[in-house]
């Protein structure tokens, strides 16, 4: 492709992006009272916990955090965390996932990005690949299995802080739409698409998954990666992805899932979900059947399932959270392998303490990097015993009519 073609490309794009952007802006407009509130709300928290300036990361942008705002979004992740796993307890979870999902990246973003970069995902490692070259094959290969093509337009479901969707769309020059419900990622993700000249090629906003704010049939492909887990309920997000998807197309997503060794009535795995679900802000994890008979409910054509876990893999999709270094396969993944490692992470909690104690650290951040610990434990557990898959592939198709 030449440079003029590459670029006369980019404007169409542009303005395609803006249209649909300013469509959902225009159709959350008329949106009930109670969610437009809910909207304002949380934006007017975002920014005043978070402050204007999105470019400082990780623990530096930690230390810049309002106070107060920072201990009221903790409580308010931490309300429902209470032990408990009883059908009421599950019940609040499940009626507060907006609020609590948009609480819960309110407080972990800054941790995420300081531990693991800008994809909030796990990844098949191969011998002899680093850390980032993993995360980006892991990006390019769901791409690949969406069929996504130059020119595509292309919606990312629940895109964090838009590290998938840079990759994606250099990966296949394709036009992208990231939706999320966290005020904070969204203008991170902005500022990042901009800092790396990939503004015209795509957008992030504002919305709920549950219930989008795009017209019917406005997307060639749908990707969805370690995200629609947060839905309370998985039929809901996989049918406004089928309703927003146009005909034919792809909807390609890496779930988290409950595998079929898992028993709810087990006690020992129960714990294990539950510690996922607490350090990974899951209203509920959902089975594999759940998910499946979700696809097919929800009107998809399921085209291939696979748990990519499973795939007998020298180096197991956990391993940054064990400080196995027999694991590590570049030295330039020794700092990222420290900070993910047991040691690193109790490292870090206890330099936390003591700052939060002086009074430099938010209040609230050895409670979060706490609850981010009972992940940690939960995630490796649920690997070794193979009770749980991050990479649950589903690839499925719109039919048709
Ligand atoms: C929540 C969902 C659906 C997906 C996120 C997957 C992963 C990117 C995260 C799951 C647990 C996270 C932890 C960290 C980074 C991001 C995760 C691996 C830390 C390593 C960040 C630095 C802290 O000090 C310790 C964290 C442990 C858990
Ligand atoms: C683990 S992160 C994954 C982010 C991104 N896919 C990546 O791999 O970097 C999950 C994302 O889902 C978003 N999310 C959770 N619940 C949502 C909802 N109801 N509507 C829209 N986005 C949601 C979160 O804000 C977060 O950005």
């Amino acid at each position: 492709m030449t440079s003029e073609s590459t670029s006369a490309n980019k404007f169409a794009n542009t303005s395609a992006l803006e249209n649909i952007s300013s469509a959902a802006a225009k159709k959350a407009e008329g949106l009930d009272e109670n969610v437009q509130n809910l909207r304002n709300r949380q934006n007017k928290f975002a920014e005043n916990l978070h402050g204007d300036d999105v470019s400082k990361t990780g623990i530096r942008a930690l230390f810049s955090k309002n106070k107060e705002a920072q201990k009221a979004a903790v409580s308010k992740y931490l309300k429902h965390w209470d032990g408990l796993t009883d059908k009421e307890a599950e019940e609040k979870r499940l009626a507060d996932y907006n609020e609590s999902t948009h609480s819960y990246y309110n407080v972990v973003t800054d941790f995420y990005e300081y531990g693991w970069g800008t994809s909030f995902h796990f990844s098949r490692y191969y011998p002899g690949e680093n850390f980032q070259q993993a995360t980006a094959r892991h990006e390019h290969y769901l791409a690949h299995q969406a069929g996504i093509e130059n020119g595509d337009l292309v919606l990312d479901v629940g895109c964090g802080v838009g590290g998938p969707a840079r990759e994606i769309a250099r990966f296949t020059n394709c036009n992208i739409i990231g939706l999320n419900n966290n005020d904070y990622q969204i203008k991170k993700a902005n500022h990042y698409a901009a800092k790396f000249g990939l503004d015209a090629q795509m957008r992030f906003v504002k919305g709920d998954f549950m219930n989008m704010d795009f017209e019917d049939n406005t997307f060639d492909k749908v990707y969805a990666i370690e995200a629609t887990c947060h839905a309370p309920e998985l039929k809901g997000v996989y049918s406004e992805i089928f309703r927003v998807l146009k005909p034919n197309g792809v909807f390609a997503v890496y779930e988290w899932v409950m595998t079929d060794k898992y028993d709810e009535n087990n006690e020992a795995h129960r714990k294990i979900a539950y510690d996922i679900e607490v350090g990974d802000g899951i209203p509920k994890m959902f089975s594999r059947e759940v998910a499946a008979k979700a696809l097919i409910d929800s009107g998809f054509e399921i085209l291939k399932e696979e748990d990519l876990a499973k795939a007998d893999d020298p180096i197991p999709w956990y391993y940054p959270l064990t400080g196995d270094w027999k694991y590590m396969q570049s030295i330039s993944d020794i700092g990222t392998f420290f900070r993910t490692s047991f040691v690193g992470r109790f490292i870090t909690t206890n330099f936390l303490r003591v700052l939060e104690k002086v009074g430099v650290a938010p209040p609230g951040s050895v409670d979060v990097a706490n609850s981010l610990e009972s992940a940690a434990v939960g995630l490796v557990a649920g690997g070794k015993e193979g009770l749980f898959t991050p990479m649950m592939l589903y690839v499925c198709r719109k039919p048709a009519n």
